[in-house]
């Protein structure tokens, strides 16, 4: 699992390592890391090290500090090291460990002559507050278009929200130290970061309240058959989707609650697309007791009728796109789960799509607070959150999954994962999990339809289960 904690539970942890180890060898090990993380990065860019050219922009605090011991070390191995102050006293243990191994301190003119192969964004980490100041802020744009990798965090995002409310440093990777923060995983601050690196410096933490499952996690929950299941004691997933105007949509949350982890899938809906669903998926059966209902893909004018027949069945319920609109009263905080994308989430709360799209972990949450639900907020990376304040950011998946039905096959998913016995906040978080890594087997880094991240699931799931 991988946890992102918040700036007070790593100063607290920080606290506890300076009280065993000293504040010097903490930031030794960061520095060291993140110099290792540089090395890397140039011989990926430049096929050596040796003779390339780093410029370190270099803040207050000790975020500059992790900055100027790293430039330290890369000096010594070879690498031309300029530093370019922000600040009137930047850390003076690690400037002086800078100079003495052969780099130099610069200003703006000489930082742009020096024409760096790569930029170690040392202005702020976890001390900082959004944005940059005027002088941080022309550095970054006067250097623009020379990749950068950030010390802890990309300056300027918010560190414990993940928002990105002021102009703020692009990295192309990110090196964070002790733990992830909720900026490098929960988007847009995320997005911000590139590939993010996780340096070990033997910070002990609490469990956070924001985790990403890693395939290990997955492949502990899956609900897998013993010698002894039957098809009822797996689970009976029903679904209440598609329409008339939409007939795929039945079809596609069918596929990917026929996926295999439920027992038996049923299928209710209007006879022409009943016939369909027969036809495509012979294994499906009608009407009859279920244990979870995946209700509202494609449904049009004929969701707010299959939400009131799955929500008077006391089974657990997922509830996706035309559905969401008629969602008018609360149910218990165990039972429903809630798949919108960016858009839906802002018409159930009444609020504009950006607002939303800037601040998708607040959304997300206040939403599950609202509805007494677990909500699956769909995106790049998609969020679950649940009614408590926990919530799992989704880690798998390919751009490519942007098409139309891939929401309607992970309705169904969840669904059959509901039905399985999964609580709903695992069963969302495994589904969005299993889809997202289905989609990127089936598009093997190209494109793909829907209907084929549904076919990828089996083998997916095969390959998870075949770990435990
Ligand atoms: N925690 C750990 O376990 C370890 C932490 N380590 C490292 O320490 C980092 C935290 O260091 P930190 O506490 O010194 O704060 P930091 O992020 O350098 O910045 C604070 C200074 O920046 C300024 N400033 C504020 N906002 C700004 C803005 N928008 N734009 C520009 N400037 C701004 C503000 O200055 P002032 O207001 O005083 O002018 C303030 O003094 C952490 O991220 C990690 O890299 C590792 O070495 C070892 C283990
Ligand atoms: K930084």
């Amino acid at each position: 699992m991988r946890q992102a904690h918040t700036v007070a539970q790593v100063r607290a942890a920080e606290e506890q390592a300076i009280a065993a180890v000293g504040d010097e060898a903490l930031m030794q090990r960061a520095a060291t890391g993140l110099a290792v993380a540089v090395a890397d990065e140039l011989r990926r860019r430049r096929g050596h090290t040796y003779g390339t050219r780093v410029l370190l922009l270099v803040g207050a605090g000790n975020n500059g500090g992790d900055a100027l011991f790293a430039g330290a070390w890369l000096a010594r191995h070879g690498v031309a090291v300029r530093a370019l102050p922000l600040a009137e006293h930047p850390h003076a243990p690690g400037l002086a460990a800078l100079l003495a191994a052969g780099g130099r301190a610069v200003d703006l003119p000489g930082a742009v002559g020096f024409d760096a192969d790569l930029l170690v964004d040392g202005i702020v980490g976890i001390g900082g507050s959004p944005g940059l100041r005027p002088d941080a802020q022309q550095a970054v744009e006067a250097l623009a278009g020379v990749p950068v990798v950030a010390v802890d965090l990309p300056s300027g995002v918010a560190v414990d929200t993940g928002e990105t409310p002021e102009p703020h440093v692009q990295a192309e990777v990110t090196v964070t130290f002790g733990t992830h923060k909720v900026a490098t995983l929960v988007d847009p601050a995320a997005a911000a970061c590139g590939e993010v690196r996780l340096v070990d410096i033997g910070l002990v933490l609490p469990d956070a309240d924001v985790e990403a499952l890693e395939a290990a996690d997955v492949a502990t929950l899956l609900p897998v058959p013993g010698r002894a299941s039957h098809k009822y004691t797996r689970g009976v997933v029903g679904v209440r989707a598609g329409s008339r105007a939409y007939p795929g949509a039945a079809l596609l949350c069918v596929a990917g609650a026929a996926s295999g982890m439920a027992g038996m899938v049923r299928y209710v809906g209007p006879d022409e697309v009943d016939s369909r669903v027969r036809q495509r998926f012979p294994e499906v059966v009608g009407a009859g007791r279920v244990q979870a209902w995946a209700v509202g893909s494609g449904g049009d004018d004929e969701a707010a009728a299959a939400l009131a027949a799955a929500l008077g069945d006391d089974v657990p319920v997922v509830v996706d796109a035309d559905a969401l609109r008629h969602l008018h009263h609360r149910r218990g905080p165990s039972g429903l789960v809630l798949t919108p994308h960016a858009g839906e989430l802002a018409a159930l709360l009444g609020e504009p799509r950006g607002e939303v799209e800037g601040a998708p972990l607040r959304h997300a949450r206040d939403a599950a607070r609202r509805w007494g639900a677990v909500v699956l907020l769909k995106g790049p990376r998609t969020l679950v959150a649940d009614p408590g304040g926990r919530v799992r950011v989704n880690s798998t998946g390919t751009p490519w999954l942007a098409t139309a039905g891939a929401g309607d096959v992970l309705t169904g998913l969840v669904g059959a994962l509901l039905a399985s016995g999964l609580d709903p906040f695992d069963a969302a978080s495994v589904g969005a999990w299993l889809h997202g890594a289905a989609a990127s087997r089936a598009g093997r880094g190209g494109p793909l339809v829907a209907s084929d991240v549904a076919h990828a699931l089996p083998e997916i799931v095969g390959a998870l289960a075949s770990e435990v």
